[in-house]
Parts: C-alpha cells; sequence; structure tokens
C-alpha cells in the first residue's frame, strides 16, 4: 500500500463571485476606464518602441536590431521586477488623483520627444521611463480601486471585485492594442516616408495617455489609502512557494512565459526576415495577445473532469512544442497561427495555475497570484534580455538540408528558448502530476467525454467491492521534534478539515490504542533504564503495527483523512539519526510493522530544539531528556527525510505564530483533499459522514 490516491485538486477553479452583485459608484466606473485606457496605451507602447528601435538600427545587422528590441523590451519590463516596492510605497504618499494626472502628463511628454530625438539610446530611456511612470500610474489606480467599488467602503468583496476588474482592464487592451498597430502601421506604409513611419504609432500612444490624463482629470476625488504592500518579485521568488507542487505551478508559469517572450523578443527582426514589416509584426503580436486571451478563457473551462494539474503542465509543454514549430516555419502567416496557438496554451496555463493555487476560502489572499506574477515577470525580463544576445551571437548559418534552409539566429534562439521550455515543461508536468499511474491518453480521451477516467482494476474492484473504498482515504502525519507544534497544528487541520465536511480521524503515536498506551508509559517512562536501542524501535514499531491495524487503516478503508501526530518519519528519525542506527534497517522494520503505509503528505515543523523544547512545561519525559546533540541529530534527520521526498513533505518554519503556519498547512492540505463527501458514502453508513476523535 501506498500513497491513498486523492486524485482530484480541491474545486478551486470556479470563478469568484461577480462584480455585478455591487453597485459601482460613478467614480469607480471612470478609474475603471481610466485603468482601460491607460492599459491601451502601455500596450501600445511596446510596439511603438521596439519598432522605433528597430528602425534606428535599420542599417546595422540583424544582430544589433535583435539586441536593440530586445533592450527595449526588457527597460519595458524592468522596473515591475525591481521598483514594485518603491512604486507601492510613493502611491500611498501623493495626492492620487494628481499623480495619475502628472504621470499621465509625463508619459506623453517622453514619448513624444522619442521622434524628436530620434536615438537608439534615448529610445531606450524612453522605454525605462513609460515604464516607472506606468507602474506608479497602476500601483496607484489599482490601490485605489477597491476604496471607491462601494461609496467609502472597502471591505472583502470590494477587493476582490477591484482586483478582478483591475486585471480585466489592463490586460485586456492588449490585443486591441496590438492591432491598433498594424493598422497604424498599414496606413504610416502608405503615408508617411520611410524615416518617420513609426512616429505615428508613438504619436497615438501619447494621444492615448493624454485620454488617460483628461478621463481621471474627470473624477472629483480619489480617496487615499493605506501604503500599498506590492512584494517584490525577486524576494518572493527567492523565498520559494513554500511547496515542491507550488514550485511546479511557478515551473510551468515559467515555460509559459518564456515561449511567448522568446517570441516577443524576436518578432520584429523574424517578421523582417520572413519579408513583412511592422504591420507583420504587430499581426504576430495580435495573433500573441488574441491567443493568450482565448487561452485565458478556456483554461478554466476545458476538460471539467480532467486534473486540472495535468492540465497546467500539458499546457506549458504544448507551448514548448508550439515554439518549435514557429521558430522551424519560414512563412509569415503559418508563424501568426503557430504564435496564435501558442498564445491559447500559455494563457491557459496562466488561468489554470492561478485559479488551482488561489484559497477559495481566502478569496483577498494575492499571494498566490503574486508569486505567480513574479515569476512570470522575471522570466520575462531574462527572456527579452537572453534570448535576442543568443540570436545575435548566432548570426545567420545557410544548412544544406533539401536545396539549403536559411538558419537564422533568430530562429535558433527560439529553439534553444522551446528545448529549455520543453525540460521546463516536463519537469513541471511530473511534479504537478497528481494522477501518477493513470496513463495520459485514455485520462485525457475520457475527460474529452466529460468522464473520469477510472484503470480497469480499479473499475472492477470498485465493482466488486462497493464498501471497500479505502482508497480514497487521506492520510497525514505531523512531525517534528519536542515542543515544534505538532499537536497543535494537527487539531487546527482537523478542525479546519471537519468544518470542510470531511470524516476526520485524528491520533497520535506512541499510544493511541490500548496496547499503544502501555507502550508509551514504557517508553516515555524516565524510570525506563537499560532499554537497548534495537529494542527501543521494535517497541515503537509495535505500538505502530498496532496502530496501523486497529485505527488509521480502518479510517482510511472507509475514506476517512486521518491525521497523526508523529508517524514512521519519527522512528527513522530518533531511532535512526538520532540514536545513530542504520535507518534502512528501522525503515525495513517499520515497513514491514505497516504494512508500507506511506502518508500522503508528511508535515514537517522545522524548530530549533533548544526553542522547541523551552516550549514546553511538563517534566521532559525519557526521550526528551536525552542530551542536544541526540535531538540536534534528529533534527537533522528530519530535514534529510525531508529533502529525499520533496513532494510528501511540506517543511515550514515552526517558530512563526500558528495562525500563519495553520495557514500554510491549509494551503497544502487542499491540493490532496478528495471530494468531501465521496459519492455513495450515504449509501453506506446512512449517515452524513462521522467525526471520530481516538
Ligand atoms: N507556532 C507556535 N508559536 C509559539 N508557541 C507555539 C506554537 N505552536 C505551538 N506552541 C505552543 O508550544 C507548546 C507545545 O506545542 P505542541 O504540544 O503543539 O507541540 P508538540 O510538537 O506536539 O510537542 P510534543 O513534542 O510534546 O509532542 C504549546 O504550549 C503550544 O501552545
Ligand atoms: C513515534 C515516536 C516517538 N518518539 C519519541 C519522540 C517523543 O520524544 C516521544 C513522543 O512524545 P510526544 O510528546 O507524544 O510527541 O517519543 C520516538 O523516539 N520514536 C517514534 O517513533
Amino acid at each position: 500500500m501506498t500513497r491513498t490516491g486523492a486524485s482530484r485538486p480541491h474545486p478551486a477553479a470556479s470563478p469568484p463571485p461577480g462584480d455585478s452583485s455591487l453597485s459601482l459608484t460613478r467614480s469607480f466606473r471612470r478609474l475603471r476606464t481610466a485603468l482601460a485606457v491607460s492599459g491601451l496605451g502601455l500596450w501600445l507602447a511596446v510596439p511603438a518602441l521596439t519598432a522605433t528601435a528597430a528602425a534606428l538600427t535599420r542599417d546595422d545587422d540583424a544582430a544589433a536590431r535583435v539586441q536593440a528590441v530586445g533592450g527595449v523590451l526588457a527597460l519595458l519590463l524592468l522596473p515591475a521586477v525591481l521598483l514594485a516596492p518603491v512604486a507601492g510605497t510613493l502611491a500611498a504618499r501623493v495626492d492620487r488623483r494628481l499623480m495619475l494626472i502628472i504621470a499621465d502628463v509625463l508619459r506623453l511628454a517622453v514619448l513624444v520627444t522619442v521622434p524628436l530625438v530620434d536615438t537608439l539610446v534615448w529610445t531606450m530611456a524612453a522605454a525605462f521611463l513609460v515604464a516607472c511612470l506606468s507602474l506608479l500610474w497602476t500601483s496607484s489606480a489599482r490601490a485605489s480601486l477597491p476604496a471607491l467599488v462601494t461609496e467609502g467602503t472597502e471591505n472583502d468583496e470590494s477587493r476582490v471585485a477591484a482586483h478582478r476588474v483591475a486585471a480585466r482592464v489592463l490586460y485586456g487592451p492588449a490585443p486591441v492594442a496590438a492591432l491598433l498597430f498594424v493598422f497604424l502601421a498599414l496606413i504610416a506604409d502608405e503615408t508617411l516616408g520611410r524615416g518617420s513611419r513609426d512616429d505615428l504609432a508613438l504619436y497615438v500612444t501619447a494621444a492615448v495617455f493624454l485620454i488617460s490624463a483628461a478621463v481621471v482629470a474627470a473624477i472629483r476625488a480619489i480617496p487615499a489609502t493605506e501604503p500599498i504592500h506590492a512584494p517584490a518579485p525577486l524576494k518572493l521568488i527567492f523565498q520559494g512557494p513554500g511547496t515542491a507542487v507550488a514550485r511546479g505551478f511557478g515551473l510551468a508559469v515559467a515555460t509559459a512565459a518564456l515561449t511567448s517572450a522568446a517570441i516577443v523578443a524576436v518578432a520584429r527582426v523574424r517578421t523582417g526576415e520572413l519579408g513583412g514589416g511592422d504591420a507583420g509584426y504587430g499581426s504576430v503580436l495580435t495573433g500573441l495577445t488574441l491567443g493568450a486571451a482565448f487561452g485565458l478563457f478556456l483554461g478554466p473551462r476545458v476538460l471539467v473532469p480532467f486534473s486540472r494539474r495535468r492540465l497546467l503542465g500539458l499546457a506549458a509543454v504544448a507551448a514548448a512544442v508550439t515554439l518549435v514549430v514557429t521558430a522551424l516555419v519560414l512563412n509569415l502567416v503559418v508563424v501568426v497561427f503557430t504564435t496564435a496557438l501558442l498564445g491559447v496554451f500559455a494563457g491557459a496555463a496562466w488561468a489554470t495555475a492561478t485559479a488551482a493555487l488561489a484559497d477559495p476560502d481566502a478569496p483577498d489572499d494575492t499571494r498566490p497570484s503574486n508569486y505567480l506574477r513574479s515569476v512570470a515577470v522575471v522570466t520575462g525580463v531574462v527572456a527579452f534580455a537572453a534570448v535576442p544576445l543568443v540570436a545575435g551571437a548566432i548570426g545567420s548559418h545557410r544548412l544544406a538540408i533539401g536545396g539549403g534552409y536559411d538558419f537564422d539566429g533568430t530562429a535558433a534562439a527560439l529553439l534553444i528558448a522551446a528545448v529549455v521550455g520543453l525540460l521546463a515543461g516536463v519537469v513541471a508536468y511530473r511534479r504537478l502530476d497528481d494522477r501518477r499511474g493513470i496513463p495520459l491518453v485514455p485520462d485525457l480521451r475520457a475527460a474529452l467525454n466529460g468522464e473520469v477516467y477510472a484503470p480497469p482494476e480499479q473499475a472492477s474492484t470498485a465493482e466488486q467491492q462497493p464498501v471497500q473504498r479505502g482508497q480514497r482515504g487521506v492520510f497525514i502525519a505531523f512531525e517534528g521534534g519536542e515542543g515544534a507544534g505538532k499537536t497543535t497544528q494537527a487539531r487546527l487541520a482537523a478542525i479546519w478539515l471537519r468544518d470542510h465536511g470531511y470524516d476526520v480521524v485524528t491520533t497520535h503515536e506512541p499510544g493511541a490504542t490500548k496496547i499503544g498506551m502501555r507502550l508509551r508509559a514504557m517508553l516515555l517512562d524516565r524510570d525506563t533504564t537499560g532499554l537497548s536501542d534495537r529494542a527501543e524501535s521494535l517497541l515503537y514499531a509495535a505500538d505502530r503495527a498496532d496502530h496501523v491495524a486497529n485505527v488509521i487503516k480502518p479510517a482510511l478503508d472507509r475514506g476517512a483523512i486521518v491525521v497523526s501526530d508523529r508517524y514512521v518519519d519519527s522512528s527513522l528519525a530518533y531511532q535512526g539519526f538520532g540514536r545513530q542506527q542504520r535507518v534502512e534497517d528501522v525503515a525495513r522494520v517499520n515497513a514491514w510493522a505497516t504494512g508500507g503505509l506511506v502518508p500522503d503528505l508528511t508535515v514537517l515543523l522545522e524548530i530549533p530544539p533548544r526553542d522547541g523544547r523551552d516550549r514546553l512545561s511538563a517534566p521532559a519525559d525519557r526521550i526528551e531528556s536525552l542530551p542536544d546533540d541526540f535531538h540536534e541529530r534528529v533534527r537533522a534527520g528530519f530535514r534529510a527525510l525531508a529533502e529525499a521526498d520533496p513532494d510528501r513533505y511540506l517543511v515550514v518554519d515552526a517558530s512563526r505564530p500558528q495562525a500563519e503556519l495553520s495557514r500554510e498547512i491549509q494551503y497544502r492540505i487542499r491540493e490532496i483533499l478528495p471530494d468531501p463527501v465521496p459519492a455513495g458514502t450515504e449509501d453506506v453508513t446512512s449517515t452524513f459522514p462521522a467525526i471520530t476523535e481516538f
């Protein structure tokens, strides 16, 4: 017996309640319009500035052109990586309305100077300045929205609605901006000279910022709010998401971001190589953004019975494969279509990841989406900087395949990005896969028919033994040193699970059964002297064998969630690492004692042994009173066990406040939960799922 197969992630894919339930104020609607207009300006600034950079380097070689465009793109994104917290603080200090208007006017002024100065250096500086001003603008407008949703009252509902509205109106205009750029490029081609063709898009972008300023000016007042806490993306990534599975989500999003950013980074130059101009470049961007919008819509709605995590991994891999095709194709129209397809996969990956990581109990918790956004933004900057560098370094080559195949640096760089993306996508898929052992193709086929695939052996067992639903239970163990907070967190997790309607059995080791209580007394009584290390190991294993047979297994067999305060890993850490016996021997004895039952999730509460023991008030028992070096070895042992099996473990810093820990643990537990009431439970028990305490 191994993991109990909790196959489906918690149903987090359903969208949060709409803002239609709120009666929106006029100021809110105006600020929302301003956000949309500002978003349009920002998105239009991207092709306008990059096309200008390409035009300014048109007489240089392809390497210089692609690097100029990549540089502008990286500078447009860099402030979001480096300056997000500064923008948040600054936005809170000054008059919001005035600041939005000034930022718009400055963006306008900077853009208008680009064609006048007409140098690459100033174009790049302008990209950075516009991005900084846009960051400031967006941070303060977003922070003001919740207070404007309903007259002066800011609450959870208004915050959630405001966040969603802001995301929609900021990112929604991207395809419109790309299409507008195509239109402007076509007009400019017809009417303006070679030297000033790209100026039109810059002037129109400046005009859009002027409209944005006018809309803001029409808002009577924008209330000041608390300082905006904008987390630094690099810090969020450095801290990590906390769990191996969440890292899988991050990796999948990074793959989607890498593949999309790689295309954008070389799109202007590649379009030229394929015989297109600015209009072709705009078409590629339109394809990508329209595809992404469709993917965002599709992600939560497609293949509903299919595992969201598998879908996310597959979307990431598919984006990378599509990039391979895009790199090899030499026809601009086909490139536009493959880019759109890549956008669909990337958008679906983003929508799936954010929905699956969101906590339905805390819809205003922005940590998961902040983490994913940080991953996407940082990956974007790296791709914008690195892909053009690689393209430039490779240069142009002619391959003698069937009469000659022009292999440009841009195509090679896209291929390299695709291979990196493919590797990351495959690792993400493996990390995220919550249906291990279930073949992918029949699983997908069943989902296409609106069903959940059950392997034949499972299906027949279920038919023959309808009462034996042991595979539906979930086993969670809490581990850690003395006083780490295992009992506290196990209790809080059980309360939370019961609140959600689960049948929960809380238990502990040693001493959960009658025999176990006697063994516990022998093991922990300080009067027990001369007990050999092997005998101690066997007594703990005997307690565990009784525990599994009489408490844990029956509970899992009926589909309950078992929450145990300590399990096998305690023996590996204490009797193995602590007593310095061979860990494999202790593991083997325990595997036999438990019939190989391994928890679905082990929460390791990590704390320095002295800090943990300082928390305890009762006199130290036989094990607690062992010297510090023993407990240090136990701690190191737990850490080694966790590192060896990161998918099963959640390691938390137990010196943090209880409530914070409990939230992080709930967050991880949600990933392995089955539906609260297993189908047919009532048929068997005739009752609502039971709550049992041992
Ligand atoms: N995060 C925390 N911060 C501060 N104190 C805590 C925290 N978690 C638990 N405590 C306190 O520490 C003490 C020990 O907690 P608890 O009994 O949950 O730890 P334990 O790991 O189960 O201990 P034992 O090793 O005895 O089984 C209790 O007084 C509890 O209230
Ligand atoms: C299960 C198990 C426990 N121990 C030790 C660890 C503790 O010192 C005690 C149990 O005390 P608690 O307050 O109930 O946590 O027993 C061990 O050495 N080996 C084990 O397998």
